[in-house]
């Protein structure tokens, strides 16, 4: 029987074995199922093989899986890091939880880069908030230039400055320290370094005429606060109140009797002219990811939709929508819809709703999202106190277990990779506690089972929207190894990741852009391959390459869905 089917799986490699290999499991008759036919000798889940929570790390010099991989451009592209995770863990204990890394001073050469790629940085963000063109180019090459080297699938994240209020330039410095009592001035005129001592520019020139004396003046959400006590023309003198620290161009907002102010600075465009050259920069250099902060409704994501269809027919860009304003709340479900994604920016969303609330709205953004099919990152502070040290609190690791907790799809590092002192160890940090988490799940057996509503738009949609609800309900009673999906727009691998499925996605599309665009999503490990719409052909390929590599075995209970057939298979690896 088991050689009946290494036949009919792999006509054209007999020199594969199964009565051979050391792995063979018992397989599931019959071989390929399109209509599923439980049998009791199916399947024994592995066990872990390898419970440590941090993965392999390959030195950065090494070979495996570089050049040679992404040479062979007909074979299949997969990432040296991927490879070795699924070698030495067992693919069913590969991460879930994707993870973003602001690149910023400490991050910006290219060996940092390859450093956090192979530490599991999944998207590399640049905000455009800060740094000129020329520094943004070098780093999207250099990322660029580690896919195409290395294999890897790192996308890349443009995130729009926006147009809310912010503080200029220290004049250079890299901080500077408010102490209790001392008076600052905030002016809007365009001063040029070396400032005056305790003096901050401000970008928005209505400032000084919307400000009151008596107003609260809250630095990045609150970190700092001031009283505004005199307003001289463009200059607006407070006194510090809360003392800390001042970086460059953090986010300023003001409050009168408790609420926050909202006069003309609301009228601003959520996209600035700033920020639509940003865009044209961000396109010319392929970017995967465009992230636009303080979204407030659903048509500036159309709009900005519309004009990159327009202006690049050949590949397409995402749009993740930040929610971080009091708006992008009122208007939650149509921005979502709206989007590609959505990103839960806590740090200036604590500063336009109380504190104690954003951990319910994270969860309700997360959960809206996943519903819905948009992928989610939870971003900011998570653990903020890595700039400065090379552990972590035990109040961030319960944040960042809690995201993993809520199955969002990616977490996001700010300050900790940008500028802070442990990059790496911050990565390491997301990737251990994800690991765990994870881990956890499978041991209790705690499949998740979220309302999921639906979310097609067609019939032909809905059939597939079925396809992996089942699939992946299969995948959780049967205990399958991984799901295979064969996808050509991706939407079949992001409807499979939307069910959170026990096991691990194996996405295989033809297009190396779609692939680092899936790299953001909860459970896929995208692969790039061409293939054609014969299964037959597409799985007996994948199986001889994939099993070439050590990265599968004889045995592993796989499903298999297409995109192009709309099929389902459950399959024993020959
Ligand atoms: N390209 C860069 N050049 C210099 N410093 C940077 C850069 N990117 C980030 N940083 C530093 O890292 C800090 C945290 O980065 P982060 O992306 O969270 O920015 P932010 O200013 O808090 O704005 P946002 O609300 O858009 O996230 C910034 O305040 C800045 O000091
Ligand atoms: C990420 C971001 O923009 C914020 O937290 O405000
Ligand atoms: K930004
Ligand atoms: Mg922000």
């Amino acid at each position: 029987m088991a050689s009946q089917s290494l036949h009919f799986l792999a006509p054209n490699n007999p020199s594969r074995s199964l009565a051979s290999s050391p792995f063979r499991r018992p397989s599931l008759l019959p071989e390929r199922l399109r209509l599923f036919r439980s049998s009791a000798a199916a399947h024994t889940p592995p066990p872990d093989l390898n419970p440590s929570p941090v993965p392999v790390i390959l030195s950065s010099t090494n070979g495996i899986g570089g050049v040679s991989i992404a040479a062979a451009a007909s074979a299949i592209d997969v990432d040296a890091v991927t490879e070795a995770e699924l070698k030495e863990n067992g693919f069913r204990s590969t991460r879930r939880t994707k993870l973003v890394c602001t690149i910023g001073p400490a991050t910006c050469e290219a060996e940092q880069i390859e450093a956090l790629a192979v530490g599991g940085m999944n998207v590399a963000r640049v905000n455009m908030c800060h740094g000129t063109h020329d520094w943004h180019r070098r780093v999207i090459r250099q990322v660029r230039r580690l896919n195409e080297e290395k294999g890897f699938a790192v996308a890349v994240m443009m995130d729009t400055e926006g147009s809310e209020i912010h503080m200029g330039d220290l004049g250079g410095f890299a901080s500077a320290k408010a102490e209790d009592g001392e008076v600052w001035t905030f002016s809007v005129r365009a001063l040029k370094a070396p400032l005056p001592e305790r003096t901050i520019n401000v970008n928005y020139d209505g400032f000084a005429e919307d400000v009151r004396v008596g107003d609260e003046l809250l630095v990045d959400g609150g970190m700092v606060r001031f009283e505004v006590i005199e307003k001289l023309g463009p200059d607006v003198r407070c006194r510090c109140t809360d003392p800390g620290l001042l970086l460059p161009r953090a986010n300023l907002t003001f409050w009168r009797d408790g609420s926050l102010v909202r006069e003309r600075n609301a009228m601003l465009p959520t996209i600035s002219s700033k920020d639509w050259l940003d865009i044209d920069f961000g396109i010319a250099e392929g970017v995967d990811f465009i992230a636009v902060s303080f979204v407030k409704s659903a048509e500036v994501i159309n709009h900005l939709k519309s004009y990159i269809a327009a202006r690049c027919r050949d590949r397409e860009i995402s749009v993740v929508a930040k929610i971080e304003s009091i708006d992008s709340l009122k208007n939650l479900e149509e921005i979502v819809l709206a989007s590609d994604g959505a990103m839960v920016a806590r740090g200036d969303l604590g500063a336009q709703i109380p504190l104690e609330q954003v951990p319910s709205v994270q969860q309700t953004v997360v959960q809206i999202c996943r519903q819905l099919n948009r992928p989610v990152i939870v971003a900011s502070q998570l653990l903020e106190s890595m700039i400065e040290y090379p552990t972590p609190t035990r109040a961030e690791v319960a944040d960042v277990s809690e995201a993993v907790r809520q199955r969002a799809d990616a977490l996001m590092l700010s300050g900790e990779s940008a500028m802070g002192q442990f990059p790496e160890k911050a990565l390491t940090v997301l990737r251990s506690v994800s690991l765990r988490i994870e881990r956890w799940w499978r041991e209790e057996k705690r499949y998740e089972a979220m309302e999921l509503p639906d979310v097609a738009s067609s019939f032909s949609d809905k059939i597939s929207e079925e396809i992996c609800n089942s699939a992946a309900k299969m995948a959780n009673n049967l205990g399958v190894d991984a799901l295979f999906v064969y996808t050509k727009t991706g939407h079949m691998a992001s409807l499979l990741s939307r069910c959170r499925p026990d096991c691990p996605i194996f996405a295989f599309t033809t297009s190396t852009c779609l692939r680092r665009r899936l790299n953001l999503q909860w459970g896929l490990i995208p692969f790039r391959l061409s293939f054609s719409d014969d299964m037959e052909t597409n799985l007996n390929k994948t199986f001889s390459l994939l099993k070439q590599r050590g990265m599968i075995q004889s045995g592993d209970l796989v499903i298999a869905l297409s995109d192009m057939l709309q099929s389902i298979q459950v399959i024993n690896v020959p």
